[in-house]
């Protein structure tokens, strides 16, 4: 598949970056000869924190190319997304070109601000083109704002929604169009009232931040606004929180559509606080400080399968199948070393050599049909002895990727060796001994026989693999 990125800036480069580690081959084209430097930076970003948020391979890395004309971009595309500068008269231009050659490709806009219906106006064909509102880093928040206008075609807007859930995003379809959709109507109004908060000397920049992170921001991210203030009536729940808050609307807290004046005055006041705060960081630190940050965010929410993080397992989901089931040298999982599995010693703490361990062995489970849904049929393996071995030390930021072996299987046993491996150099080695059990029972017993049909078409392919030097070893023993 084919994706042609029209504009390779901060948003174009998200896309690219989306795209390519979905397994897409993107074209980009812009101008500017600066861009592919600019596009390769973006890509950096996203190769060290993107796959880290998937527990299933993701496919091989597409094929970038930057395209000397938006006609060869665009050619055999099969899906284009225009991110060019926020002006209406340049979108309609490069539309104008873009539609010479492809006029039935997807077109999706990443305009923060107009309506589908300003950009079809004069196009070859208006009913291919549509707004897909991406936020910033494009790779990492799964959120698009799917807006078409009457004129687009329904059919084509559907096909947009499926391309965006295989490159992992989460879209949402707008039923009406309005200027700014809608998240952009909400960063606009507290992006309004920050400036006034400035503008009046109330707040600085750093303190407006702190009140964001410190509290509310953090709710933000995994309730919304609806739900936390549901909660927030107490148990009487959202009547009560309207009928104690409503009556503030109208004293009202806020300045609404007032816009302070942008004169160089409030510029320099905001520019210069803002170097005072953030100013000892390069812009590409905060932003691996930022990515780090959402990698670590969005996983808690995966786990709890909550709020983004269902998008990210819908995500995984969708590619399972895709595993190859036979090859023990492929990995079943990447992970990458997060901040808060340092320790005092400054790599990767012990008990996270067992998470990794644990998330090879869940990913194996699964393949053979071992999944929630047999769990909660009331079956399920157990570990029953662990063997690790440390052989490096993962450090922060590291990938890592776990492999499995399967060394011998029964109806009730599972005997198999995973490799936890940076760049292909084993940090860990784990020996596992799981038991399939009745859990409503506490006791051993057969697993089902879909299950052991898939077990043993993988234990009979790896019993014509070397066996592991270090499997069946003991602490104490001489060197494998
Ligand atoms: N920066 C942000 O936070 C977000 C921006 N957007 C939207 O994304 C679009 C792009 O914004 P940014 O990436 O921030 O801007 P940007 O200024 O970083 O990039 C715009 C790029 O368009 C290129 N360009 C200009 N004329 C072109 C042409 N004729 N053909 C191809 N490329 C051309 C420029 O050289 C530049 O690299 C805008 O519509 C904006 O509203 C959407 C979400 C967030
Ligand atoms: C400031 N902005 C209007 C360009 C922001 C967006 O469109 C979305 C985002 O990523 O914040």
């Amino acid at each position: 598949m084919k994706a042609a990125i029209i504009g390779g800036g901060v948003i174009g480069g998200g896309w690219a970056a989306r795209f390519l580690l979905n397994g897409w081959d993107v074209a980009v084209f812009d101008p500017d000869p600066d861009a592919p430097r600019k596009i390769d930076a973006v890509l950096d970003n996203a190769k060290l924190s993107l796959p880290a948020l998937s527990d299933v391979p993701l496919p091989a890395m597409g094929q970038l190319r930057f395209a000397t004309s938006l006609a060869e971009a665009v050619t055999g595309a099969d899906y284009i997304q225009e991110s060019v500068s926020e002006r209406l008269d340049l979108k309609h231009r490069v539309y104008a070109e873009i539609q010479q050659v492809a006029p039935d490709a997807p077109l999706g806009s990443s305009t923060s601000g107009y309506k589908p219906s300003q950009l079809q106006q004069g196009a070859i064909n208006p009913a291919t083109i549509f707004v897909a509102h991406p936020f910033n880093p494009v790779y990492l928040l799964p959120l698009a704002e799917v807006v078409p206008s009457p004129a687009s075609d329904p059919a084509l807007i559907e096909g947009v929604k499926d391309i965006l859930r295989s490159i992992g995003m989460f879209p949402l379809h707008l039923r009406k169009e309005i200027d700014a959709h809608i998240a952009d109507r909400f960063l606009e109004a507290v992006w309004r009232e920050a400036l006034w908060l400035v503008k009046d000397g109330i707040a600085t920049t750093a303190e407006i931040d702190e009140a964001i992170r410190m509290g509310f921001g953090l709710r933000w991210g995994q309730m919304g606004l609806f739900e936390t203030y549901r909660i927030a009536g107490g148990e009487a729940g959202m009547k009560h929180f309207l009928a104690q808050f409503g009556p503030c609307l109208t004293w009202p807290w806020t300045k609404l559509m007032d816009v302070p004046d942008f004169n160089d005055e409030l510029v320099d006041l905001i520019a210069g606080q803002s170097d005072a705060q953030s100013g000892h960081h390069t812009i590409r630190e905060l932003e691996r400080i930022r990515d780090s940050n959402l990698v670590g965010f969005l996983r808690v929410l995966k786990d709890r399968d909550w709020g983004a993080g269902r998008v990210l397992k819908a995500h995984d989901a969708a590619r399972r199948d895709t595993v190859p089931v036979l090859d023990a040298a492929a990995p079943l999982v990447r992970l990458q070393v997060l901040p808060s599995w340092i320790d005092y010693n400054g790599h990767m703490t012990e008990s996270r050599y067992l998470f990794a361990g644990s998330e090879t062995s869940d990913a194996l489970l699964r393949l053979i049909g071992a999944d929630m849904d047999y769990v909660a049929g009331g079956h399920s393996y157990y570990t029953a002895e662990t063997h690790i071995r440390h052989l490096g030390e993962a450090k922060l930021g590291d990938h890592l990727t776990g492999a499995v072996q399967v060394l011998a299987a029964d109806e009730k046993r599972l005997h198999i060796f995973m490799t936890i491996a940076r760049d292909g150099q084993a940090v860990a080695t784990l020996e596992q001994m799981l038991l399939h059990v009745d859990m409503a029972a506490g006791k051993t017993c057969p697993a089902a026989p879909a299950v052991l049909d898939r077990l043993f078409a993988i234990r009979d392919a790896h019993a014509a693999l070397p066996r592991p030097a270090a499997a069946g070893r003991q602490i104490g023993q001489g060197k494998s």
